[in-house]
């Protein structure tokens, strides 16, 4: 086994609410070993882009605490002057929107290479041939006249495609992908996630994948973890989360991806939301308000993560003697387009 690449112990970060901190990320650890993609996956509002910001220093205003290590130096402890040479450095991300990620007033091309001045990753009189380069590695066609265009000019497959060469453009060890897919359309979805495995290979890094989208998950990953109002739930291998789910959130997420038999049929589904931060009960299973039929005596007060299996680790008792039965049965209408699309060949 390979070292980690990256190491995230107890990490909290917390927004001032009405005067008061309340912790989006509570005590995460993590940690992503290099050409190993981590799936961090959750409801809206779990806390994962929190996680994700945090990791590369971007909730400035935030109080946080834990370490977050990475090449030999707690990020945490980083000044700004040295965190912008780690971002988009070794340290890169993809956004969701790929519109609001890029410069909308600056050539596709100079914004490859203004990347590429700041991190001094080529000579100067290099800079231009490597962005085109750069741009044909990414998969965009006639890169030369493609980098001359401003990016309202591309479609939104080519502009996620850009900012993957930002983003690779100095072979970054760490890539963050927040929902990198999800405001592109589904058959530019399995492209652009083809090329990130492809490039991740290429420059063996390590993969914070985001997604709220299991079908994503399946294809991609090969570890999980499963978040819940600020915490890890349920870590384990992709093959192991699948087949085997313990925790009643990690059941909950999987039973609402529709597979083959479900056509037309009725499922449990667990209702309600993700607390919001200064609602939430932190003492006890965050989970245990949406599972009401679980009595309190199998739930844990402040429960931990326990390894269950070489791996896989659970937050919770509960998890044990848990049946999604109690939910109830909802009637959710799915066709065999929407579970084309769901599942897109993503088979675990
Ligand atoms: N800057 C901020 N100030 C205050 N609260 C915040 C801030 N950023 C996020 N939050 C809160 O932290 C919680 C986690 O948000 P986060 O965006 O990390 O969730 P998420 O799992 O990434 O959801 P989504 O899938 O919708 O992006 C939410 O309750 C959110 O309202």
């Amino acid at each position: 086994m390979s070292e980690n690449l990256l190491e995230v112990k107890n990490l909290t970060t917390a927004f001032k609410i009405g005067g008061e901190y309340f912790p989006a990320v509570d005590d995460v650890s993590l940690n992503i070993k290099p050409n190993e993609v981590l799936a961090l996956v959750g409801e809206s509002g779990s806390g994962k882009s929190a996680t994700a910001f945090s990791l590369m220093g971007l909730h400035t205003k935030a109080r946080m605490e834990g370490e977050v290590n990475f090449l030999g130096r707690n990020l945490l402890k980083q000044n700004e002057g040295k965190m912008n040479k780690i971002r988009g450095g070794d340290m890169a991300m993809i956004f969701q929107d790929p519109m609001t990620a890029l410069n909308p007033l600056m050539k596709v091309k100079q914004q490859i290479i203004e990347t590429l001045k700041i991190h001094n990753t080529k000579p100067k009189n290099e800079r231009e041939s490597y962005a085109i380069e750069l741009l044909d590695r990414v998969g965009i066609p006639r890169p030369k006249r493609v980098g001359e265009a401003y990016p309202h000019e591309l479609s939104g497959g080519m502009r996620q495609r850009v900012v993957i060469a930002i983003a690779i453009a100095n072979r970054p060890k760490m890539l963050i992908a927040d929902e990198p897919t999800t405001a592109l359309d589904v058959t530019i979805q399995a492209q652009i996630l083809d090329l990130i495995r492809e490039l991740q290979e290429e420059l063996n890094s390590g993969v914070l994948l985001i997604t709220h989208d299991l079908g994503v998950v399946a294809e991609m990953a090969d570890r999980v973890a499963v978040m819940y109002a600020g915490q890890i739930v349920e870590v384990a291998p992709v093959r192991e989360l699948f087949k085997n789910p313990q925790h009643p959130y990690t059941k909950s997420l999987l039973n609402s991806l529709p597979t083959e038999d479900m056509l037309g049929k009725k499922l449990h589904v667990i209702q309600g939301v993700v607390p919001a931060l200064d609602k939430m009960d932190r003492t006890g299973c965050r989970f245990a308000p949406r599972i009401p039929w679980v009595p309190a005596s199998e739930h844990e007060y402040n429960p931990q993560l326990r390894e269950i299996a070489p791996g896989h680790h659970v937050r919770c008792t509960c998890y044990k003697n848990f049946s999604l039965e109690g939910a109830g049965e909802t009637y959710v209408d799915i066709d065999e387009r929407e579970y084309e699309m769901a599942t897109r060949g993503g088979n675990v």
